[in-house]
């Protein structure tokens, strides 16, 4: 634990009576793509919310790179399903906006000019800098919020279903984008997904939650998978299809018994599964 560069430490979390997390344990190494995996309602949200500081947690607590994090801060960028730009902004104002209020004071408009574009071509959206969010695509407004995020220079990048609203094709081209960005950079990353594929494909390790109330980590799985990976070879390889079939089968299989179990009482919570195996 002491040398992870983000560790979440016995995080409990309740709203009201509402108990949706229970002893969350997770220690991250730098430069680590982790994947959150869970049914919808599980707390995934929660816990990403609860290490980007928009969320207290009940107790516990959070810790990047040898600081608590108790408020939402620039080390920690989050991008959600959901593209959040500024409508009245162009793509480079909103990428813009985020970077002077981070580098003002340590970069010259000219070198903050260049890393603003700089993002923006990481990310392929280099046509389109003088656009409104309404002129472009739900895929390129994602694109946008990641080179925004990827601008600010994070310790940790949050992807809460950051591929969610797309369809299929641009859900893969931009699951690309973000493997080569990663690899390049070398960036520590805690992305939510309920896409099984997406969560073996992009990560080092995957990260399952049992069924809420009272969530917790039920299993944590290591992609032993070569970068850079390659999406038609893999769907060949015995070791991808191993990991798909471990998580289905938790998804699935382990967390329905425990469901089935405790709607017949025979089980008083459903974190029966919380030890990790
Ligand atoms: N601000 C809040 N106030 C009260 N309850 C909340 C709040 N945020 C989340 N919850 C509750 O916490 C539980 C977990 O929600 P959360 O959004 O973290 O789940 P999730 O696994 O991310 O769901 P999904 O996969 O559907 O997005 C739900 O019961 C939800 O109603």
């Amino acid at each position: 634990m002491s040398n992870a560069y983000l560790s979440l430490s016995r995080v409990d979390m309740a709203f009201g009576a509402n108990v949706v997390l229970k002893g969350i344990d997770l220690a991250v190494q730098r430069g680590e793509f982790i994947s959150l995996i869970g049914h919808s309602g599980c707390g995934k949200s929660t816990v990403l919310n609860i290490v980007a500081g928009l969320l207290k947690a009940s107790s516990g607590g959070v810790i990047v790179d040898g600081r608590e994090v108790n408020a939402p801060g620039p080390d920690r960028a989050v991008v959600f399903q959901n593209h959040s730009l500024l409508p009245w902004l162009t793509v480079y104002q909103n990428v813009e906006l985020a970077v002077d209020k981070i580098f003002r004071g340590s970069r010259t408009k000219a070198e903050r000019k260049d890393w603003i574009l700089h993002n923006l071509a990481m990310v392929n959206m280099s046509h389109a800098l003088e656009r409104l969010p309404s002129e472009i695509s739900g895929g390129m407004k994602q694109r946008v919020g990641i080179a925004r995020a990827l601008a600010m220079e994070p310790k940790v990048l949050l992807l809460d279903e950051p591929f969610g609203a797309l369809d299929a094709l641009t859900r893969a081209h931009l699951q690309d984008e973000v493997i080569r960005i990663q690899s390049e950079l070398g960036n520590t990353v805690l992305m939510i997904t309920h896409d099984v594929d997406e969560a073996v494909l992009m990560s080092d390790r995957v990260v399952m939650m049992t069924n809420g109330p009272a969530a917790t980590i039920g299993q944590v799985m290591e992609v032993p998978l070569e970068r850079p990976r390659n999406r038609i070879a893999l769907a060949e390889n015995p070791a991808y299809n191993h990991c798909r079939q471990e998580i289905l089968s938790f998804l699935y299989e382990k967390q329905r018994k425990v469901e089935v179990l405790a709607a017949r009482g025979s089980v008083r919570t459903p974190s029966l599964l919380s030890s990790r195996a």
